[in-house]
């Protein structure tokens, strides 16, 4: 669905994302590891068109993205840090984006769903940092979309909403989506992946299932396979 090929992005003299090769199938849940500054945000950006490469190509079912805007309308994106304008009630905010967008939007359900009835008519500035997240995935989730990248989705949930997120995954996976997300939570990485990426100073250090990380680590423990990984040991 989505091909990454030899990707390169610098910024100024930094590389960051250094011959980028990858083939994102759907149906799948795919988790982009690494440590901070490793270049996932950087990866993710590309993939949506914000971010230019200087060299490479991304393909959208087998059609270049690089100019082009259509494409990103079959993409769902929880950004790590969402602005919108703070005085806008969350209805409000709901609407503009819908008017926006001009697609359908199932989001009476996910209202339910996150438990956001009570808060509707409050703006943005005064929602707590998980409410706000909440909603940010009500607008990754509304829109039916066939791929769903999240940037670290986990921030400033509780442990309710944790669930809810694995649930909303796991069923947006059985709707044949692909699903691409970053996160530090090991747990959440354990119990949804079907594959990890895991970058390492710009390059794929690993790729493949949490057992083939274990297997490969010897540890049984991803949590410590992904700091062997971090570390260089091991691998
Ligand atoms: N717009 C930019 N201009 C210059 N440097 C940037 C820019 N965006 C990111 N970088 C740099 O690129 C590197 C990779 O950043 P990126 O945000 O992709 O990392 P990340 O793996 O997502 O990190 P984290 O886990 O901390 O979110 C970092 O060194 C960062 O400072």
């Amino acid at each position: 669905m989505i091909e990454i090929l030899n990707l390169q992005k610098s910024y100024g003299k930094n590389l960051i994302l250094k011959d980028i090769s990858l083939s994102l199938e759907r149906g799948r849940i795919i988790s982009i590891l690494g440590p901070n500054g490793s270049g996932k945000t950087t990866l993710i950006k590309s993939i949506l068109g914000l971010v230019v490469p200087q060299i490479g190509d991304i393909r959208f079912d087998g059609e270049s993205i690089l100019g082009k805007w259509e494409y990103r309308k079959k993409i769902a994106y929880l950004p790590q840090i969402a602005r919108f304008p703070e005085n806008l009630k969350i209805k409000e905010l709901l609407n503009l984006i819908k008017d926006i967008r001009e697609q359908n939007a199932d989001d009476n359900y996910l209202i339910q769903f996150f438990g956001l009835e009570k808060e509707m008519n409050k703006a943005l500035r005064n929602l707590s940092g998980g409410t706000r997240q909440k909603v940010n995935m009500l607008i990754a989730f509304m829109f039916d979309s066939p791929v769903i990248i999240l940037d670290e989705p986990t921030v400033g949930l509780d442990p309710v909403a944790i669930t809810r997120l694995k649930e909303l995954l796991e069923r947006e996976k059985d709707k044949d989506k692909l699903i691409l997300f970053t996160t530090h939570i090991m747990s959440l990485v354990e119990e949804i992946s079907d594959e990890i990426i895991f970058l390492l100073e710009g390059e794929i250090y690993f790729k493949g299932s949490v057992e083939e990380l274990n297997q490969l680590n010897g540890s049984g423990n991803l949590e410590k396979a992904i700091t062997n990984l971090m570390e260089k040991r091991n691998v």
